[in-house]
């Protein structure tokens, strides 16, 4: 075993190529291995691991700084990063993260879980390199996927005319989590050689070589001269950056050689490289969509599981079902077809879906064109990359009260993703704007009513749910909501707990058995139902809400301003996240340590003089 001699990058500079081609299958099989048990990132994993042993023979590691863009890629850096053995933590409870993280390893440049960041870090990163008169390596990594983001297009521009020493790596492997989409993705798929010239390009190479180097060299030359007039049209020429490639992503010595040949090269230089998303494991390599974030698997008879029916499902059927009776409706998606629900849509209504790439600021102005030009667009946004577009919500959507509709799906902790993915803040972000409307249902009907009600209202609404499982609703139900109305889903005589999404279930595990403890189903957060709030203060009831949300500037900071305005001072207790970021681990584990839970809620009960039968707090 090549990996039992490997602990640090250093030690990838004395093996042989036939030890570093092995030390390749190697970290694909513990890739396997791990993502087998935990679940992970294993298709994008898999597809750089040559690129990741040929970075680290080449530069070192953390004196030259490597960075991945998104960070879930990674998995053969961390292992040959010194974090061989924990590898099979990773995405776990006290485990290591599922993406770069620099509070992890001196090895991982940046923190990352977000698309497009990259570029723009590693020209920064290059400046102050330069303005502080050192000396190393900046490489920025960045998929096919994360270059459609604006953050990278833009860093390119900047970097083309600043024109710093740095590489960066296009990782191109023609996919984003679906297909990926986009003018630029077009032209390195039709316009740039792909296998076939590759093929082309190595036979050339050998036959050349084997009549003359110094031949080879003439013809190679002459190639690049002719690409550059061929290809003066190439972007990159266009931002002033050097481009080089495209080359096979997967030959490990060819990768080796050509980094070598422009590792000292100045100015700004990009290799386009050709890989395969699964590379080396048959299922991800034919279906790199499902084993881009598989669950756990059997690596012998590795097959497809179902994640039960979700949010995401529930709302993909509804604007399904709804696009049939509303012809208006058009839903776009940042890149994100298959975990907002959305295959099925994309398939029955094609002409009115739009998949913008990782672009979450173009998406939701694209949605504000839509409206003022008389559609009803949905944006189907997780909730953390909804913080992408948080200006063109109030810019380009608010200000004009434009009827975008935002299906936010991921609200809440999100467990396996960790900190950068977290949706906790929206919120926050968004109730403090001017006729944005926040709703959360609690289940799949309320789903339905709450969309089918929201196209009919319009102006901005967003609707958040979590990343769950839920019921599925009959089709062509379409229930009526009186828009703005709290539910009381159970009576109580002393105490009533307010709960907002996905916290309802823990506020009526704490309410059974409890008759002096009332559940409200506070679905409407803006508008709140302040009606209804007042009634409950005047009648003297404790009060608890409770939030899978950052309790600073969340669902009960609303109340409490609520009440403040009414003159009102109830015995009441908010519930929420703490100010604190929640790394990846069990959900349940993290909503107690946050203090949302069922137990959370009848301390906050007994705190107040309410005498309720504790549950044990399990430590
Ligand atoms: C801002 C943002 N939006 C969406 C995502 C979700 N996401 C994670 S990886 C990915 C696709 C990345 O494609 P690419 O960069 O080509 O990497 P590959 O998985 O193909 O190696 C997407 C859309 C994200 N991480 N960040
Ligand atoms: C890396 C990335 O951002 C996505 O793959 C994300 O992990 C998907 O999250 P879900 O698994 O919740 O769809
Ligand atoms: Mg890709």
């Amino acid at each position: 075993m090549i990996l039992q001699k490997v602990n640090q990058p250093q030690d990838l500079k004395t093996l042989t190529q036939e030890e570093l081609l092995q030390l390749a299958q190697e970290l694909r099989s513990e890739i396997i291995r791990v993502c087998a048990q935990n679940g992970g990132h294993l298709a994008s994993s898999l597809g750089a691991v040559e690129l990741i042993v040929a970075l680290h023979r080449v530069f070192d590691s953390p004196r030259d700084r490597l960075l991945f863009d998104v960070g879930h890629q990674a998995y053969a850096h961390k292992i040959l990063t010194g974090r061989k053995e924990v590898f099979h933590t990773i995405r776990q409870e006290g485990g290591i993260s599922g993406f770069t993280k620099v509070s992890e390893s001196e090895h991982d440049a940046i923190t990352v879980g977000h698309a497009s960041t990259s570029l723009a870090n590693a020209l920064g990163m290059a400046i102050a390199r330069d303005t502080l008169g050192e000396n190393y390596h900046v490489v920025g990594i960045i998929g096919d996927g994360a270059l459609t983001g604006g953050m990278a297009l833009a860093a390119l521009n900047v970097i083309g005319e600043r024109k710093p020493r740095l590489l960066m790596i296009l990782n191109d492997n023609e996919m984003s989590i679906s297909e990926n989409v986009g003018a630029l993705n077009r032209y390195f798929k039709e316009y740039q050689t792909k296998k076939w010239v590759q093929d082309t390009q190595k036979w050339g190479k050998q036959v050349l070589e084997g009549i003359s180097p110094r031949l080879f060299s003439l013809v190679d030359r002459a190639k690049e001269a002719a690409k550059l007039m061929l290809h003066q049209e190439n972007p990159f020429y266009a931002w002033g950056i050097r481009y080089v490639g495209p080359v096979d992503g997967h030959d490990l010595p060819g990768l080796i050689h050509i980094l070598e040949q422009i590792k000292e090269l100045d100015g700004p230089t990009l290799l386009h490289i050709v890989t395969q998303k699964g590379k080396g494991y048959g299922v991800a390599e034919e279906d790199p969509i499902y084993w881009h974030g598989p669950p756990g698997f059997n690596p012998q008879k590795p097959e497809k599981v179902s994640k039960g029916y979700s949010w995401s499902a529930a709302f993909g059927d509804a604007v399904t079902e709804l696009a049939h009776k509303e012809p208006r409706l058009f839903v776009i998606t940042p890149a994100m077809r298959e975990g907002s629900g959305l295959v099925k849509y994309s398939q029955t209504h094609p002409e009115r879906y739009l998949d913008t790439g990782i672009c979450e600021d173009v998406a939701a102005t694209v949605a504000a064109g839509m409206a003022l030009r008389g559609l009803k667009p949905v944006l189907a946004i997780y909730s953390t990359f909804m913080q992408r577009a948080y200006d063109q919500i109030i810019h380009d959507i608010a200000i004009e009260n434009l009827s975008v509709v935002f299906a936010v799906d991921r609200a809440g902790i999100v467990g396996g993703d960790g900190a950068t993915h977290n949706g906790v803040f929206d919120i926050a972000y968004l109730r403090t704007v001017p006729n944005v409307q926040i709703a959360a249902p609690k289940d799949a009907l309320e789903l339905r009513a709450m969309l089918k009600k929201a196209l009919e209202l319009g102006g901005p609404i967003a609707i958040r749910y979590a990343r769950d499982n839920v019921e599925k609703a009959p089709e062509g139900v379409w229930p009526e909501i009186e828009w703005g109305r709290w539910e009381v889903l159970k009576e109580g005589s002393k105490a009533y707990i307010l709960a907002f999404g996905k916290t309802l279930k823990y506020a009526l595990e704490a309410a059974q058995d409890h008759p002096e403890i009332g559940v409200i189903n506070a679905r409407f957060l803006k508008p709140l139902d302040k009606g209804m709030l007042e009634a409950l203060a005047l009648e003297g009831y404790k009060l608890v809400t409770t939030e899978d949300h950052q309790k600073m500037g969340g669902f009960g900071s609303a109340v409490l301003e609520a009440l403040n305005e009414l003159g009102l001072k109830p015995d009441i207790r908010v519930l929420g996240l703490p100010d604190v970021f929640f790394d990846h681990g069990s959900i349940p584990r993290m909503h107690r340590e946050a203090g949302i839970d069922a137990a959370a809620i009848r301390a906050a009960l007994a705190g107040m003089g309410l005498e309720v039968k504790t549950a044990t707090r399990r430590v």
